[in-house]
């Protein structure tokens, strides 16, 4: 059966400009999706929204005119557990690709292993009320000792407003700790106020990590999103060696408008406003988090066991 997508879903960008900004040697992409395509991998039965395919093929060919090196493909909840679309794409990369999963208590080592062979190196917990149904925290308790001996991290995904409660949950988590999305402030606060005060106390653990990503998501005023800059710059600045960025490609559940992905592009300089900031964000720190065996500190720490 064909799958036939949401009335009001907004299509990715067919033509998107070339960026002014030109992306460091080496940068990652580390939030994208893919979606199906449906006839191939069929979106999830649980889902809450049903998008519009969005191919392997098209986000390589995306990632290659915006002048990325490589991606992170997320799971999204259009998907549920079912990895098989992300794996398919991580597969077809040639290593350019690394993902992360969605996964159920019951998945089993051998499923766990498949994953990581395939390029998984983390899962997400979506705590987005309108994507996912409630979520039993002893089952994310459970995954999250698990995949910790795979040495992965976990992704969460969650409102502002849900912050306070969910803190001790997520800092007691055994792993890296990546944010999406700047945990979905509400921008026409003050990005010194006391509500992102508590994000920025959340982010002062270290084994957390953030995605300073989707200002089209958050903006309350649109393109050019003058009013995410002051919160993505304040945790740019405040934790350089801890923020990693994505286009969030192909940008699901938009409805205002649909972004230019070239105009994302140009928005990262107004973020990171120095060129060792931007190496940081867009090579040095997504490369730790998902390609740790080709960096530096692990070459030398190879190198060191060597010798000793
Ligand atoms: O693209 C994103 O990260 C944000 C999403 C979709 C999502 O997370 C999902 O379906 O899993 C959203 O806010 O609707």
């Amino acid at each position: 059966m064909p799958f036939t997508k949401d009335a009001d879903w907004l299509d990715w960008c067919a033509k998107p400009t070339k960026p002014k900004f030109q992306l460091p040697a080496g940068a990652v992409d580390a939030h994208c999706h893919v979606f199906g395509p449906g006839h191939l991998f069929p979106f999830a039965p649980e889902r809450k929204y049903t998008p519009c395919d969005a191919s392997w093929e098209q986000l390589f060919a995306l990632r290659d005119f915006l002048g990325f090196a490589r991606n992170v493909i997320v799971q999204a909840t259009c998907h549920g557990a079912d990895n098989r679309a992300l794996v398919d794409a991580l597969e077809r990369s040639n290593g350019r690709a690394r993902g992360v999963a969605t996964v159920k208590r019951s998945v089993t080592d051998d499923e766990l292993h498949a994953l990581h062979a395939a390029g998984v190196r983390g899962v997400r917990f979506n705590f987005v009320k309108r994507l996912v149904d409630a979520l039993p925290f002893d089952g994310l308790t459970e995954i999250a000792e698990r995949i910790a001996k795979l040495g992965w991290h976990i992704v969460i995904y969650f409102e502002a407003d849900d912050l306070k409660a969910y803190f001790k949950f997520f800092t007691d988590l055994p792993t890296p700790v990546v944010v999406d999305h700047m945990g979905r402030p509400d921008v026409s606060k003050d990005a010194f106020g006391p509500d992102f005060d508590m994000f920025v106390k959340l982010l002062e653990y270290d084994n957390f990590w953030c995605k300073t990503t989707c200002p089209e998501r958050l903006s309350q005023s649109g393109p050019p999103y003058d009013d995410v800059v002051p919160f993505a710059r304040r945790i740019v600045e405040a934790f350089p060696g801890r923020v990693i960025w994505g286009t969030d490609w192909p940008h699901p559940n938009l409805k205002s408008h649909m972004p230019d992905d070239g105009h994302l592009v140009d928005f990262i300089p107004r973020i990171a406003t120095t060129e060792s900031l931007q190496k940081k964000l867009l090579v040095t720190n997504p490369m730790r988090l998902y390609w740790p065996e080709e960096t530096m500190s692990s070459r030398s720490e190879a190198l060191g066991q060597l010798k000793s």
